[in-house]
């Protein structure tokens, strides 16, 4: 039945799309009236078809013998008062479904999860939240517990999936917290951080979409693979307006195509480069040591050091952004200049006042202006710059380097193209910089221009018959070209994500960031430029920090920006890594830290295999591993630089080979950690990391080495 309604539901809001789109002309209201419309309904359609997988997942039955089936979406019944059939799970109703209990049971009698595939139920789990009732074998402390356990058992894709129907209880807290100020949402492995950052911005879409879907949602993740990774999560809950980025990404236009060292990147993190950023752009702001000569007039004019400290000094006292305290300059310098050349050609040849008067000056300025010299010079002493040219000469320049950052000779390099961290500097250099859009507005107005020329030639065509008669109106009597020009502007009916996307100004209603315990301070501020509001929820884990210029303290990383106005909420339960994987990662941290507690055992023991020579031997292993996981995923997690990584994973392949920075957040039936002591000695978090790769396993866990096997991994078997 609920299938029907979703597909009545469907060809309704096709029909309605496709007369919207068929209509054209009317009033500027009318067309604007149609422009919302087509949004709403492709938006509308796109919900429909993308929950068609697992509409109906959940029914609670009530003590009162109603009962509620829990959906992807909301559906009612249009004959019957708008009752619902199928509740939205964001809907505060269907709260019960992932938190009652058999000791809080919340009026529910039974809980029922209900499997489908392709339309048809494949399988169904009761709970009856009655404590005399109650099956003793379960585990009281999760929420659905047999579905739970078959979601996490079965074989991973390549693609997350979302958690909508076992969400639980601790999950559930912090997905549907309220919007305001900054949640931290720490956890260990496999506690389902990113699953519930994904469906909190589900949440926080539907419960105050009034507030979100003008400014969007933004959630950030660590690199293009992981993005990949997750980007079908939002879609298959039905929400489509939300932009994934990495921070990087967030600075329209980058791409980094080079790389660089990590002690490299991790000075880009620091905050000192704010100031070094500061005194690259005043070092741009020259004077010369003694004077410039400018030809005017056949004239040679000299503009002293003097003149020029003066005009940089009114400019920088006006606090504007560097390209925006350009033009007051211009004022010091010309007067300058004018009065110099007055000297020259006004000098009365008696010796008396100058013959020349104030508006012959005024004039001789404005010619000034117009003069390529004097532009020359001044675009010397100013120049205006984008943020790709202050990086670049600066990282390129050793004397630019010296100047504003004498402590960091290291930065220097060849010109030609970026690194992931020069993503923030640019960003900063964005905000000090300020944008010069002259050219854009040169462009603008052309366009304008040509509208008007446009629209004009139409209303020529219309008014083609010169001989009309007078007391007939003609369409240029009604309106001149500039408004029928305005009337035909395009509006921008893009989406708030889409329209982000393209706008580094752009600031938003919500920010989530996952991974969040690697953002440099230098990323924290380029995320923080974007939510003004500080409505935000970061998820990390700091015992997973791999990145040198990471934070390893939510405190220190967040005190800058909101001191100690922040709540923290914590994950406990690990759902991915079974508890014979996980004993041996915890090892890897030490007795002090908190790792969290598997949901499930295995059966099996984590194993290690000592070979003479990995490079040789390895694809052997990888095959025989890849024939016990059948139809499974295996990830080969090996370290930075060894042969066969790519820097773009394959998430199709049953077999991928990354490193443990490539397999941040993703998981694997099956892994093989590769050479662990390399792992640890690469880098100063390399505990951390192999942390992170012991961790990625759904099922089975094996470790190859050549060299000593690390004294903390003494836990596994041998095979
Ligand atoms: N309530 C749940 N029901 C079913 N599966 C879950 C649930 N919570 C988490 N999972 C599964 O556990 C796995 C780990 O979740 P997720 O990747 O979100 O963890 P994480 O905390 O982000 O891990 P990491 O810190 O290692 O990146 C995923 O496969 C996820 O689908």
């Amino acid at each position: 039945m609920l299938y029907g309604r979703l597909d009545e539901l469907r060809a309704r809001t096709g029909d309605q799309l496709a007369k919207v789109l068929k209509q054209t002309g009317g009033t500027p209201q009318a067309r604007t009236e149609r422009e919302a419309a087509n949004v709403m309904y492709s938006q509308q359609l796109a919900q429909y078809n993308s929950v068609e997988n697992g509409l109906v997942f959940g029914r609670l039955d009530f003590d009162d013998h109603s009962h509620q089936h829990i959906g992807r979406i909301g559906i009612f019944d249009e004959d019957n008062d708008y009752e619902p059939l199928l509740m939205d799970w964001r809907a505060p109703a269907a709260r019960p479904f992932y938190l009652a209990t058999a000791a809080a049971p919340d009026g529910v009698k039974r809980r029922r999860h209900i499997r489908t595939s392709m339309r048809k139920v494949t399988a169904l789990d009761d709970e009856v939240l009655d404590l005399d009732a109650a099956d003793p074998t379960r585990h009281e402390g999760l929420t659905g517990e047999a579905a739970l356990l078959a979601a996490v058992n079965a074989n991973r894709t390549g693609r997350m999936n979302d958690i909508v129907q076992t969400i639980q209880a601790e999950q559930d807290k912090i997905i549907r917290s309220g919007l305001n100020g900054i949640l931290v949402v720490q956890g260990g492995p496999g506690t389902g951080k990113t699953a519930v950052a994904l469906h909190r911005a589900a949440y926080l879409m539907y419960t105050y979409r009034e507030q979100l879907s003008r400014r969007g949602v933004l959630v950030v993740g660590p690199n293009a693979t992981f993005l990949r990774y997750i980007s079908q999560v939002l879609p298959s809950l039905g929400e489509t307006g939300v932009l994934l980025s990495t921070v990087g990404e967030l600075f329209p236009g980058m791409q980094p195509d080079r790389t660089e060292s990590v002690a490299v990147a991790e000075i880009k993190g620091r905050i000192e480069m704010v100031d070094v950023l500061k005194a690259a752009v005043r070092d741009r702001q020259r004077v010369p040591d003694d004077y410039l000569e400018i030809e005017f007039e056949r004239e040679i004019l000299k503009l002293d050091k003097k003149t020029c400290v003066q005009a940089r000094a009114v400019a920088r006292r006006s606090r504007r952004v560097h390209n925006k305290a350009k033009p007051l300059i211009v004022p010091t310098i010309l007067d300058a200049l004018a009065r110099q050349y007055a000297d020259k050609i006004g000098a009365d040849p008696l010796g008396g006042a100058n013959l020349l008067e104030e508006a012959d000056i005024e004039e001789i300025k404005r010619e000034l202006r117009e003069s390529p010299e004097v532009q020359q010079a001044i675009d010397w002493l100013w120049p205006i710059l984008t943020p790709q040219e202050l990086l670049e000469d600066l990282f390129s320049s050793p004397e630019l380097l010296a100047s504003a950052a004498p402590d960091f000779p290291e930065l220097q390099r060849e010109p030609g193209g970026w690194t992931v961290a020069d993503a923030a500097l640019l960003d900063e250099a964005a905000e000090r910089l300020g944008v010069d859009d002259t050219k854009q507005k040169a462009a603008d107005a052309r366009r304008r221009q040509e509208e008007i020329d446009y629209a004009s030639g139409v209303l020529d065509i219309l008014d083609l018959d010169d001989a009309a008669d007078p007391e007939i109106l003609m369409a240029t009597d009604l309106i001149d070209a500039g408004r029928l020009a305005g009337r035909y502007e395009e509006v921008d009916y893009r989406t708030a994500a889409e329209r982000a996307a393209d706008d580094r100004e752009w600031t938003f209603g919500h920010v989530i960031v996952d991974e969040a315990q690697e953002l440099s301070a230098m990323a924290w501020r380029v995320l923080m430029r974007r939510c003004p509001s500080r409505s935000m929820t970061l998820v990390g884990d700091v015992a997973q920090t791999g990145d040198p210029a990471g934070t390893t303290e939510w405190g220190a990383a967040l005190e800058p920006y909101v001191e100690d106005r922040w709540r923290m909420e914590h994950l406990t339960v690990n759902y991915r890594t079974p508890s014979e994987i996980m004993a041996v990662a915890a090892d890897v941290l030490g007795p002090d830290a908190d790792a969290p507690k598997s949901v499930r055992d295995s059966g099996m023991d984590p194993w290690h295999r000592q070979v003479s020579d990995i490079e040789a031997q390895l694809p052997e292993i990888i095959a025989k591993e890849a024939a016990e996981i059948g139809d499974g995923r295996l990830g080969v997690i090996v370290p930075a630089g060894f042969t066969g990584v790519r820097p773009d994973v394959d998430l199709e392949s049953q077999v991928s080979i990354l490193t443990v920075w490539q397999a941040k957040g993703l998981e694997f039936d099956s892994v093989l950690v590769v050479e662990p002591a390399s792992i640890l000695n690469d880098s100063p978090r390399g505990v951390n990391d192999l942390y992170v790769a012991l961790t990625r396993a759904t099922q089975r866990l094996g470790v190859i080495h050549s060299a000593e096997l690390p004294e903390s991994l003494s836990r596994l078997v041998t095979a």
